[in-house]
């Protein structure tokens, strides 16, 4: 696996070459030895599947708050996503930046995301489903979210969401700090 760096200081695109033939693919989608060689401390807590049948389903964006803060590794199993990273870590050089890339079961490119980085994502196709592989156990009482559209971030989605849940769209706005 190749960890990339991005404008956001420890995020990292993560890319992982398929290996394939007539039967198709072989990709490694974890790989211990390339996280530590990059400096990362990463232990998998724990795995979770995002299935999203719609296309343009809008999650996010999402973190948990400290001391449940989350490392994550994402990526699309099937279909594509628009994935989006955004700094919430106010002491960064880029606090309140975000950086998206396409993900797709095609490309299968990740993101990684440190603590205190938001995730969120825009389904492009039908049939998207996003994996996560995160280190710490879930704490409910510790999401946090922030507005897909708060112009504090000004966020370019390709696309509007056609399906977001309540709690999404609602967020109020980013603290003007
Ligand atoms: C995140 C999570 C959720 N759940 C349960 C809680 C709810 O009963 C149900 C759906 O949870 P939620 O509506 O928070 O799922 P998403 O809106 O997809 O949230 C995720 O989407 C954004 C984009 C993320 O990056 C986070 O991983 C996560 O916040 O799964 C669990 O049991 N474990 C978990 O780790």
């Amino acid at each position: 696996m190749q960890l990339h760096p991005t404008p956001l200081p420890q995020v990292f695109r993560v890319e992982s070459p398929a290996h394939s033939d007539m039967r198709g693919s072989f990709r490694r989608s974890w790989c211990a030895d390339s996280f530590a060689a990059a400096g990362l401390d990463f232990v998998l807590r724990q795995a979770s599947l995002s299935t999203n049948p719609h296309r343009h389903t809008l999650r996010g964006m999402h973190w948990q708050a400290a001391p449940a803060a989350e490392q994550k590794l994402v990526r699309c199993v099937a279909g594509a996503v628009w994935d989006v990273a955004l700094d919430l870590r106010p002491n960064s050089p880029t606090f309140r930046h975000w950086y998206a890339e396409d993900l797709s079961a095609e490309n299968g490119r990740a993101l990684f995301l440190p603590q205190g980085v938001a995730h969120g994502f825009l389904s492009l196709t039908a049939d998207a489903v996003v994996e996560y592989l995160i280190d710490a156990p879930f704490t409910p009482e510790a999401a946090r979210g922030a507005r897909w559209n708060d112009p504090a971030f000004g966020i370019d989605w390709p696309a509007p969401p056609a399906l977001i849940s309540d709690r999404d769209r609602d967020w109020p706005d980013f603290p003007n700090v």
